[in-house]
């Protein structure tokens, strides 16, 4: 199938535009000559195909992103192990079965760093796929995501679907989720950061040892990737996207608290799990392909902090 693509004067719906990814690929799409079309989500439930083809019908999407998911950080993946298989299973079988269907001319799919098994090789090549145990904490996310995988790959062998598969490291940037318990590790510090801040408080508390390490891609960079596989890639296999980078955790904290201007302690709450060891993906293939990853880390986390004090800090909405 011919890898390149273009989205000119195409339709084009982000599937989830409301959210991290979602949002941030929006943004990116403006400068594309594309006609962005997006699902109203009171009225089309993405895991309910009679809902979702009857959009599908009006709209005839020719690409799509998708970008809708059950998300969240290691707690809520360790908690609500029942949303996560299902809400990300039914997601993935409704929307690739409506493409294929509304004969859609190219899908993105999204996995993600924790489908490789906890001990993967590190950096973590797309070929560990399926060579060991899952981390525990989020298993049942993963297994759906693998699910999504197999299933772009089994519509493209069977259908000639020309659907994708791009596998992402953690995320973050404007636009995350900072609920206190149920986000990732970067908007969780940041609240955390400054309210502690804000409080003239001694001490915040951090989850876990701060021993592990993780990689982090600036969610600007992530759609600009996304982007990139969209218009030059097309072929069964998975792809990587990443800084190929990563750092301990007790480091991201001091990065954090640097950038938000607080000075106190940390109190490592080790009743709390930290997951897999390490998670740093090779990016290799999809930097052979023509893409880098151009965001820091300093850079995304001032950029983050900066998007959460116009839009989350608690006396900005008391402001409001
Ligand atoms: N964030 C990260 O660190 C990483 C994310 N990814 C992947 O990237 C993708 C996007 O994740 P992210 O942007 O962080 O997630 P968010 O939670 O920020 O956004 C998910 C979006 O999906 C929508 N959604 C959820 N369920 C449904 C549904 N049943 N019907 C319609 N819309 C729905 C949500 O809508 P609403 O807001 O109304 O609930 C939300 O807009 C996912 O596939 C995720 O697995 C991969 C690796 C890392
Ligand atoms: C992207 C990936 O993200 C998830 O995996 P994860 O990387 O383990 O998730 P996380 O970002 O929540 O934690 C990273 C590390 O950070 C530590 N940590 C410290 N203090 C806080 C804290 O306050 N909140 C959180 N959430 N973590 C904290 C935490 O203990 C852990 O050691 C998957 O579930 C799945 O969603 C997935 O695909």
């Amino acid at each position: 199938m011919n890898p390149s693509y273009t989205l000119r004067n195409k339709r084009v719906w982000v599937a989830g535009h409301r959210g991290l990814v979602g949002s941030a690929i929006v943004r990116r799409l403006q400068s594309e000559d594309c006609e962005i079309v997006t699902a109203p989500r009171d009225s089309v439930d993405l895991r309910r195909p009679d809902q979702l083809e009857k959009w599908m019908r009006d709209v005839r999407p020719q690409a799509v992103f998708l970008a809708a998911a059950r998300v969240g950080g290691i707690h809520a993946n360790n908690t609500r192990p029942a949303e996560f298989i299902y809400d990300n299973l039914a997601i993935q079988t409704t929307v690739v079965e409506a493409c294929r269907r509304s004969n859609v001319e190219k899908l993105l799919l999204m996995g993600s760093s924790c489908i490789y098994p906890r001990l993967a090789p590190q950096p973590i090549p797309e070929s560990a796929l399926l060579t060991g145990p899952l981390e525990p904490t989020n298993e049942w996310y993963a297994v759906a995501k693998i699910a999504g995988i197999k299933l772009g790959q089994a519509y493209r062998r069977q259908y000639g679907c020309d659907f994708i598969s791009v596998m992402p490291t953690n995320l973050y940037g404007a636009g995350d989720n900072f609920d206190r318990l149920q986000s990732h590790v970067v908007p969780a510090l940041i609240l955390k950061a400054h309210e502690a801040k804000m409080a003239r408080a001694p001490q915040m508390e951090v989850w876990g040892t701060g021993a592990v390490r993780r990689e982090f891609l600036y969610v600007d960079d992530a759609a600009d990737g996304m982007v990139f596989l969209m218009k030059n890639y097309s072929d069964e296999g998975i792809v990587n996207i990443g800084t190929g980078r990563d750092v301990p955790i007790i480091d991201l904290v001091g990065m954090v608290c640097k950038v938000v201007g607080y000075e106190g302690t940390l109190r490592f709450d080790t009743s709390r799990p930290d997951g897999t060891p390490r998670k740093v993906v090779d990016v290799s293939r999809i930097n052979a392909l023509g893409w880098n990853a151009k965001i820091s880390l300093p850079d995304g986390l001032a950029m983050t902090y900066r998007w959460f004090l116009e839009n989350v800090a608690p006396e900005k909405r008391r402001v409001a």
